[in-house]
């Protein structure tokens, strides 16, 4: 992509976010016009009616559709788990990667349920980044070449791109990113993750702490925040977001690494994410805090700290679905069903 093959590679993503087009009031006027004339009370379909008004915005498609829904996994490794904070070995990453092959993940299963397309892309497993605790996790133009490799995500077309992740370690890489971004305690930010004991959740803090500490003074710009304590997969999911915006693909984010991912781009824009939907809140306790910075609404809280996409995967079975209504519903002239008398109210 042009991106990597210029010599200043963050300058290049700033263009792309500096492109990045807006919302199709038109399509949604559309929208709510249709929305009138369906054959239920006014606002009575609640947040699936704001949903379809959201997909035909960034469709830009006064019919928004939903015939192709894609779930892209982004996997990697990371330097960090060298310092004991994950459970699991690195070796489960590429496991968990033969599983989806196999179909024998949980986001396999989801995915056959709600007839969503799925594609696992692998970031050079067997070259974990550098430890975040002790060196950048990448060079600049090795992360920009990572963010392109995400655009990929929607090289074979698809209308709603939902987003997941594998990676053991990656729930210290985001809880490192969000300590960068936004501050605060990095207790607050750090979490259990695949299941970490009380030393392990210490041991996790020190860490964060300490690459915070490695990286001091470097971390005012999102994109180097992304370069020095982010992952494979957390660039590459922003890439991925980035490209969606820029072909008008609404996006589902999933838990709390996705979000990590979410975060580095709403710091560079504050607009950067308005085409995406927060599909669930994590267990993983720092996702609703991070979710809140975003401005973002989980549509469902399930108790789930899965990644794999599987929050994202769930949540499109709800956004096909209301772009299902809006399509397919009757018309009251259509069903000879009779209209409110007086005026109703409509809610949102
Ligand atoms: O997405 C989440 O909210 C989430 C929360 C906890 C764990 N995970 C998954 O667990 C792995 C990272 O956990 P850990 O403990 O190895 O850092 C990685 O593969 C993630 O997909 C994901
Ligand atoms: C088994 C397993 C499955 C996962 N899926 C996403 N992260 C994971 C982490 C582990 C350990």
């Amino acid at each position: 992509m042009d991106a990597i093959a210029t010599g200043l590679p963050f300058d290049d993503v700033r263009r792309l976010v500096a492109m990045m087009p807006g919302a199709d009031l038109d399509a949604v006027a559309a929208v709510r016009e249709r929305d009138r004339e369906l054959t239920k009370p006014a606002g009575a379909l609640g947040r699936l009616e704001e949903i379809a008004r959201w997909l035909a915005a960034w469709q830009g498609n006064a019919r928004p559709a939903v015939t192709r829904p894609l779930v892209c996994v982004f996997a990697a490794n990371h330097g960090v788990v060298k310092q004991g904070v994950s459970p699991y070995p690195q070796s489960v990453t590429r496991q968990m990667l033969e599983n989806f092959a196999a179909g024998g993940a949980a986001i396999n299963q989801i995915c056959a349920a709600y007839d969503l397309g799925f594609k696992v892309f692998d970031l050079a497993l067997d070259l974990p980044t550098g430890d975040i605790s002790e060196e950048p996790a990448m060079d600049e133009k090795a992360c920009v070449a990572t963010m392109a490799f995400g655009m990929e995500a929607i090289a074979g077309g698809t209308d709603l791109l939902c987003l997941g992740e594998m990676g053991i370690g990656n729930t210290t890489i985001a809880a490192a990113i969000y300590a960068a971004l936004y501050g605060g305690p990095v207790a607050q930010w750090v979490g259990r993750g695949t299941g970490l004991d009380d030393a392990g959740l210490a041991r996790k803090v020190a860490v964060v702490e300490k690459a915070l500490a490695t990286h001091a003074g470097h971390l005012s710009d999102p994109l180097e925040v992304l370069r020095r304590l982010g992952g494979r997969e957390v660039a590459a999911i922003a890439g991925a977001i980035l490209a969606a915006r820029l072909q008008r693909i609404p996006v589902i984010l999933d838990g709390y690494v996705v979000t990590a991912a979410a975060a580095i781009l709403q710091a560079l824009d504050p607009t950067a994410l308005d085409h995406c939907l927060a599909g669930h809140c994590s267990a993983e306790g720092a996702h609703g805090e991070a979710l809140r910075r975003l401005g973002k609404a989980p549509l469902l809280d399930l108790g789930m700290r899965l990644g794999e996409g599987t929050g994202a995967a769930l949540a499109a079975g709800i956004v096909k679905a209301a772009a299902a209504c809006h399509n397919d519903m009757a018309t009251f002239a259509q069903a000879h069903v009779d209209q409110a008398e007086a005026a109703p109210t409509t809610a949102g």
